[in-house]
């Protein structure tokens, strides 16, 4: 106790230090030409590497002029909308796009099912693994969990350093198949030790697709429709992956150039997402939601809704950090090609579930926000709602809890992930080492009993 209380009044005194010595004008990066974020202001990134992975499309060329547009993004050459259109009706949407992520090529019938068999026998854990560390030390953190579970996987592999491409691909393979039992599992821990509920480890089922495993072990009676797999498919499909530059698959490229293991380069890219401006957007938005329905009782009343926002972006509500979460994104300007798919169904899904009042007051954030955000903050390329604003609400019509709408997209990322691993591995060979403009002068060093 003592010491907890030194410690803070220590920390307290000496975080104005970092604040007064870490803090750069904002100016000097125009001066030197450095791009905050890597990005101009029209959402350009440096170019740091080549892919054959993945698009995004964000701006057309017209007439030489190049003007924004609404999104599209392409897995390996094919629109996301059209695999989407494609997978009408079929199961294994998840497993298909894994595939053209991985080799490069949509499966035929006869690959599918061999992939999709093998990623089901992937579903296993070694033995008392989740015992001996998915249920200790639960926390409502699902990432953290998955992330220390991802390292552990290391330790129970006596090829964990071998970089062989073959290697890398067991890996991958065998972390597409056990993140969705680390994230459900992980939850039921948590939800039993720290929540008082009760708590059933449910095996997969060979036969399921990623989908409808996840639903299955998440759910008491193992129980879910054709509707709900389904939506929970094209919802991983819209998550897979999304170009080099992202934060956490730019991390995996970093870790996985500097020759490290799969295990240590997935649990750094598992830390990137959960952050609240990446993949952690999901959750925010849920709680922003719930705040916002604290304060605003006639969803229609779009003064109040507009007055309610601004106080976000001027930190005067929620976290007070001044986002309006599910809204922006560093390269998409006009639409976020994602949250256009997601957008068509979730107001069939909100109509049939008795959620209009909330599509509702989803639809006036939608059209309020960005044109808040673009009259309060230097936005040059336009802002719209990106991926996590319908994410969140789609789950919660699922019936999943908060606590897995992250991992759930880890669920799906770690297949862009683990392309984009191989891609580095087959094809860069170098190691990633930007630079940064110093701004340090030279100090003659003084004496201790001098200072
Ligand atoms: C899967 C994904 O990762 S999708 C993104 C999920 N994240 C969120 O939804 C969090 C809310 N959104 C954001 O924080 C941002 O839009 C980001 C992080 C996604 C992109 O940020 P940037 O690359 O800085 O976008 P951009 O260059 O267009 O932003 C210009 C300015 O507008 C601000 N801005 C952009 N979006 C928002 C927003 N939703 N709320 C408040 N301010 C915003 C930026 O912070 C930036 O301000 P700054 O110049 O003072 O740094
Ligand atoms: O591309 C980005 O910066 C963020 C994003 O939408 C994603 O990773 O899906």
């Amino acid at each position: 106790m003592e010491y907890m209380e030194n410690l803070t009044e220590y920390v307290e005194k000496q975080a104005s230090l970092c604040q007064q010595h870490d803090v750069i004008d904002k100016e000097l990066y125009a001066r030197y030409g450095v791009k905050r974020g890597l990005r101009d202001e029209n959402g350009q990134g440096v170019l740091t590497g080549l892919t054959n992975i993945s698009q995004i499309i964000a701006f057309k060329d017209v007439d030489g002029q190049k003007v924004p547009c609404d999104g599209q993004l392409l897995y390996r050459g094919y629109d996301v909308q059209d695999l989407v259109k494609g997978g009408k009706g079929k199961r294994h949407i998840f497993e298909e796009a894994a595939y053209l992520l991985l080799f490069g090529e949509l499966p035929t019938e006869t690959q599918l099912s061999e992939f999709s068999s093998v990623i089901a026998e992937s579903m296993n854990l070694p033995t008392n693994f989740t015992r001996d560390v998915i249920m200790k030390a639960p926390s409502v953190d699902i990432m953290n969990s998955m992330t220390r579970s991802v390292l552990t996987l290391a330790s129970y592999d006596n090829q964990a350093t071998n970089l062989d491409i073959d290697n890398v691909l067991r890996q991958c393979i065998g972390l597409i198949g056990t993140f969705p039992m680390m994230a459900v599992y992980g939850y039921h821990a948590y939800n039993h030790y720290e929540n008082d509920g009760s708590m059933y480890i449910h095996r997969p089922d060979k036969d399921a697709s990623v989908a409808e495993n996840i639903l299955r072990m998440l759910r008491p009676d193992m129980k879910y429709t054709e509707l709900e797999a389904r939506v929970l498919d094209i919802a991983l499909l819209l998550h897979m992956e999304h170009g080099g530059g992202n934060n956490s698959t730019f991390t995996t490229r970093v870790v996985t150039s500097s020759g490290s293991d799969t295990y240590s380069a997935i649990a750094a890219a598992l830390s990137s997402l959960k952050g609240r401006k990446h993949g952690g957007a999901n959750l925010q938005v849920m709680n922003m939601m719930d705040d916002i329905k604290e304060h605003i009782k006639d969803y229609h009343d779009e003064e109040a809704i507009e007055a309610y926002l601004d106080k976000l972006l001027n930190k005067q509500a929620y976290d007070h950090k001044g986002l309006i979460y599910g809204m922006g994104h560093a390269v998409y300007s006009l639409s976020d090609p994602r949250e256009k798919v997601f957008k068509s169904f979730v107001e069939q899904l909100a109509a049939a579930k008795g959620r209009d009042e909330d599509m509702t007051l989803y639809n006036n954030i939608e059209k309020i926000a960005p044109k808040l955000i673009a009259k309060e903050r230097k936005i040059y390329k336009g802002v719209s709602p990106n991926v996590d604003f319908y994410s969140g609400f789609v789950y919660e019509m699922l019936g999943i809890p908060r606590e897995l709408y992250t991992p759930l997209f880890a669920v799906a990322r770690i297949v862009g992930w683990s392309a984009h691993r191989i891609e580095e591995l087959v094809t860069t060979d170098k190691i990633i080492r930007p630079a940064y403009k110093s701004l340090v002068k030279y100090r003659e060093y003084v004496d201790r009993d001098a200072r």
